[in-house]
């Protein structure tokens, strides 16, 4: 008697669905072998180790006894499988399955980009306030709470930050350095001339100021301004043309030619969104814009690994604020609701857009 489920698959289609439901139901297990590299040390080590190294080193570099070979060589196959591990084999190329001493193990890009200090040391820890928001998320959808994180803490992520210093701190290296890698490749490509021709600049939300050092460093004749909160800017020190000013993007935001918004305007709703940007109309001259840097969901230029990247980024604004990631309709709509006239998405860089918005 055929499972209700089975009627009108064909056999192949039956064996495609359990392929699918393996991969899944087991998807966890990337996060948890990524998780088990890290409690290892692996990307370190072989970073220490300053050229590829094959698997008898890393095990022993690693303090992993040689009787766990048979079982250490399946987890760095599946790391490889992942993109997070290389596996260079060696040039007779006659190494088999069984036997990778042959060949040698570096880290991939990604691994350079988010295992050295990088947010997924929050997966480290099953008590770290940003891994706990996670659980039982199917408890939200029955609840009224603005957030998952309010369900989980019964505070809004901002006010929780603000009083969590270690993870206050935490969350603002990430962000500094996910400002540092993107104004690299900004500043660097042949689109500086987004900042080029102002003289004052707010970088509103700007947090501990990477993204204004940035800018002050290559158009030196520009003032620049960090909006943030008083937790965040109340010991930082500024320079001849940076300051830091404490404040509520909600209340006001200082007067300049231009505002710039990173990785803001994904956290908030769409009703905070438009107070948001009103306030930024009535901060810039008539000849002023707003410089935009978050994603564009749904953007023809990027593939599907982007657009997975994306969607868990959309997870986690959705789990911790509530908030979410924007396609162009979304974000022209309440362009238009906060009362600005034009648009023009200049670039897109990997995941995010850099949009300029015309008072
Ligand atoms: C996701 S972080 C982005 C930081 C920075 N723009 C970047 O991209 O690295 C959001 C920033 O908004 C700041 N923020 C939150 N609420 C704010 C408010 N009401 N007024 C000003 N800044 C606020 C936070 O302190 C934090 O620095
Ligand atoms: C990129 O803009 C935001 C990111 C985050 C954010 O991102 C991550 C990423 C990650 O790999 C692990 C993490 O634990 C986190 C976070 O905890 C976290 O907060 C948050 C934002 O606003 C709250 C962003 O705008």
């Amino acid at each position: 008697m055929a499972d209700h489920n089975d009627q009108n698959l064909t056999p192949s289609d039956l064996l495609l669905a359990e392929t699918q439901s393996w991969n899944q139901l087991y998807f966890f297990i990337e996060h948890v072998t990524l998780k088990c590299a890290l409690q290892l040390g692996i990307p370190n080590a072989i970073t220490k180790h300053g050229k590829p190294m094959t698997l008898s080193k890393l095990m022993s570099s690693l303090s992993i006894s040689p009787s766990k070979y048979p079982y250490f060589h399946r987890l760095t196959r599946i790391l490889v499988r992942y993109g997070l591990l290389i596996l260079q084999k060696h040039e007779d190329n006659n190494v088999d399955d069984g036997d990778d001493s042959k060949g040698y193990y570096s880290l991939a890009p990604t691994d350079r980009y988010i295992m050295k200090d990088g947010p997924w040391n929050s997966m480290e820890d099953q008590d770290s306030f940003f891994f706990k928001a996670w659980n039982c998320l199917g408890d939200w959808f029955r609840n009224e709470d603005p957030s998952k994180f309010y369900t989980a803490y019964g505070d809004l992520f901002w006010t929780k930050l603000s009083r969590d210093t270690s993870s206050g701190n935490w969350f603002h290296a990430n962000m500094a350095r996910d400002s540092r890698s993107f104004m690299n490749v900004l500043i660097g490509n042949e689109f500086k001339d987004v900042f080029k021709g102002l003289t004052s600049l707010v970088d509103v939300g700007g947090g501990t100021g990477t993204v204004a050092m940035a800018i002050t460093k290559k158009f030196p004749d520009m003032k620049c301004i960090v909006l943030d909160l008083p937790p965040i800017v109340a010991n930082l020190q500024g320079s001849e043309n940076l300051e830091f000013v404490a404040g509520d993007m909600f209340q006001k935001i200082p007067a300049a030619n231009a505002v710039l918004l990173k990785s803001i305007l994904h956290d908030w709703n769409d009703e905070e969104f438009v107070k948001i940007l009103k306030n930024c109309k009535d901060a810039i001259t008539r000849s002023g814009k707003v410089i935009i840097i978050d994603m564009v969901m749904e953007n023809p230029e990027l593939d599907d690994e982007a657009f997975q990247a994306q969607l868990f980024i959309d997870m986690l604004m959705m789990v911790f604020l509530g908030s979410k990631e924007r396609n162009k309709k979304e974000w022209e709509k309440l362009f238009f609701d906060a009362g600005f006239t034009s648009y023009k998405i200049i670039l897109t860089l990997g995941l995010r857009s850099v949009i300029e918005l015309y008072p």
